[in-house]
């Protein structure tokens, strides 16, 4: 028989789970909002001068990769262009090779390292900010003459101090991995939107 608490305290705990959600939603709503914007316009230059987008990340953070990717090559909420984007996490036995015959932590620069052009951007997303394949990753593409934008949340952790000028730290103002991985949803939702909107007008 499962030990599930008794039912008016799950929901209590949902309900809690909501409000914690909601206060991150806000508190990185005022830290973030101008970087949105600014991270947006620097996919959007990418979009417009011919260049692409790849992402990365893991667990979660992968899943969060490719929603990004599928909205921007296929679609978002209307009807445009496919959009070029590759998230390097999909890959199953370029990933295995990569990961048996070199490290995990080269998982991501590996790929960057083959694909990467100067002009791309790198979405590179980690929570902790301290996952050592997309710190690779970031100096993967800075090696590429790519910019960086990281999707990470706590203190930033290691990724946070290797982004260079030019580059876009979003980072959710939170220090649970989960609420933070709802913020980074959210952040890939306001930038396919803003791309969206710039290519499409404003919709109504
Ligand atoms: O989704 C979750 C937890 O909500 C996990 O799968 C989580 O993504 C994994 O533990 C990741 O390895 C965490 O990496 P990071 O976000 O710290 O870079
Ligand atoms: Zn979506």
């Amino acid at each position: 028989m499962p030990n599930d608490a008794p039912n008016n305290d799950r929901a209590r705990l949902i309900a809690t789970l909501f409000e914690d959600s909601a206060r991150a939603n806000a508190a990185t709503l005022e830290t973030m909002q101008d970087r949105l914007v600014a991270a947006a316009d620097q996919l959007i230059a990418c979009l417009e001068d011919g260049h692409k987008i790849l992402s990365c990340g893991n667990g979660g953070s992968a899943g969060d990769a490719q929603h990004f990717s599928s909205e921007l090559i296929n679609r978002f909420e209307r009807e445009r262009r496919a959009l070029p984007a590759i998230a390097l996490t999909t890959e199953s036995s370029t990933l295995t090779a990569i990961a048996n015959d070199y490290d995990y932590d080269r998982l991501f620069s590996r790929q960057i390292e083959a694909l990467g052009q100067r002009g791309d951007i790198l979405l590179a997303i980690s929570t902790s900010g301290n996952s050592a394949n997309v710190c690779e990753a970031v100096t993967a593409a800075h090696a590429r003459g790519m910019g960086v934008i990281a999707l990470t949340g706590k203190e930033g952790g290691r990724i946070a101090a290797l982004l260079k000028d030019g580059d876009c730290e979003l980072r959710a103002a939170s220090s649970s991995t989960a609420r933070i991985q709802e913020m980074h949803l959210l952040f890939i939702h306001c930038l396919c939107r803003l791309i969206e909107d710039h290519l499409l007008g404003a919709a109504d």
